[in-house]
């Protein structure tokens, strides 16, 4: 399988790389030309490929990476790829911790206490989708089914959703809770927030699903929500296993994610989430004392 070949299918499976398509591959690549892969390379000589992503394309691009990636290691004489960057926000914007783990992991009761200690602000993606839903807007019946069955709203509607918040508040660190939950959610924040925010890291509660089925169960009984019940907690789990798992790998390979075992007492989780916090400040101002 030729390189060219490769992009051109991928490009032709992208609705928003389409746009790439008609402005011509050569030139979204930024070079006149370019190599063909499927020659090997000599032993002797070292290609080097520089692709120019523009930012708002970064995340289709990230995304297609990949398999394309893949594709080109196992080429005869091709000896490695190193992926530098995206676009990096500046370390000025405001940071985003997202918090993640499967339904009843404790990821807002965690968040409620790292506001009251650290003063982050938090924003509950599920909270602003259910808001959204009782709001009498177009879409709320539309989200409703989605929470009902498990499955994630499509992103154009949370990330409007966060995006709004954050520039409500105005503040300079946020707690964004239950957020990127699919490849979707990933690659419409990278594309509508990218480089007006900052990831700066990515915390995980870990807890296995015998344990989150029995938290949420009891919480069912008081929470009036439509979703803490048998059937919906058996898709939303479907949905973190099959759905959420590739995001937290992205982000783990960007050396982003920390884990922490929720299945303890809360106190006890507590305890690791507020170091890990701490931790995380004590960074930033390392940086900026340098
Ligand atoms: N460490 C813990 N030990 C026991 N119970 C907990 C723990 N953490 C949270 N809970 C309880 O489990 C339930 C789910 O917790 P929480 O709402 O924080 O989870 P969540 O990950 O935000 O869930 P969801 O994604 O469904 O909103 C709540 O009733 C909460 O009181
Ligand atoms: N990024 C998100 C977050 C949440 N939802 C929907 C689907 C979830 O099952 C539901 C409840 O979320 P939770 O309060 O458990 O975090 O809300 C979504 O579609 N996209």
């Amino acid at each position: 399988m030729s390189w060219r070949g490769a992009l051109s299918r991928r490009l032709a499976g992208s609705p928003r790389a389409a746009a790439i398509a008609a402005s011509g591959v050569a030139g979204w690549l930024g070079c006149a030309g370019y190599p063909t892969l499927a020659e090997p390379a000599s032993a002797k000589r070292v290609d080097e490929l520089t692709l120019r992503v523009p930012p708002r394309l970064a995340a289709d691009f990230e995304a297609w990476l990949p398999s394309y990636v893949k594709q080109l290691v196992e080429l005869p004489g091709f000896l490695g790829a190193k992926l530098l960057s995206a676009a990096t926000p500046a370390d000025e914007a405001p940071a985003v911790v997202f918090v993640l783990g499967g339904p009843g992991a404790g990821k807002g009761t965690q968040c409620a206490r790292i506001v009251e200690k650290h003063g982050y602000v938090h924003l509950s993606a599920g909270d602003l989708l259910r808001a959204e839903r009782t709001s009498g807007s177009a879409q709320g019946q539309m989200i409703d089914e989605y929470i009902r069955e498990g499955k994630i709203v499509p992103v154009e509607v949370t990330v409007k959703l966060l995006l709004d918040a954050i520039r409500a508040d105005g503040g300079r660190r946020f707690l964004v809770d239950g957020f990127p939950r699919n490849t979707n959610n990933l690659s419409g924040w990278q594309g509508q927030a990218g480089s007006a925010m900052r990831v700066a890291a990515v915390l995980v509660f870990d807890c296995p699903e015998e344990v989150m089925e029995e938290r949420l169960l009891e919480r069912g009984k008081t929470s009036g929500r439509s979703d803490d019940n048998a059937a919906s907690i058996r898709k939303r789990f479907a949905t973190f296993r099959d759905e959420t798992t590739p995001v937290l790998k992205y982000y783990e390979h960007q050396g982003l994610v920390t884990t922490i075992d929720g299945t303890r007492p809360v106190d006890e989780v507590w305890a690791d989430t507020t170091a890990f916090i701490d931790s995380l400040e004590a960074g930033w101002r390392r940086r900026e004392e340098a």
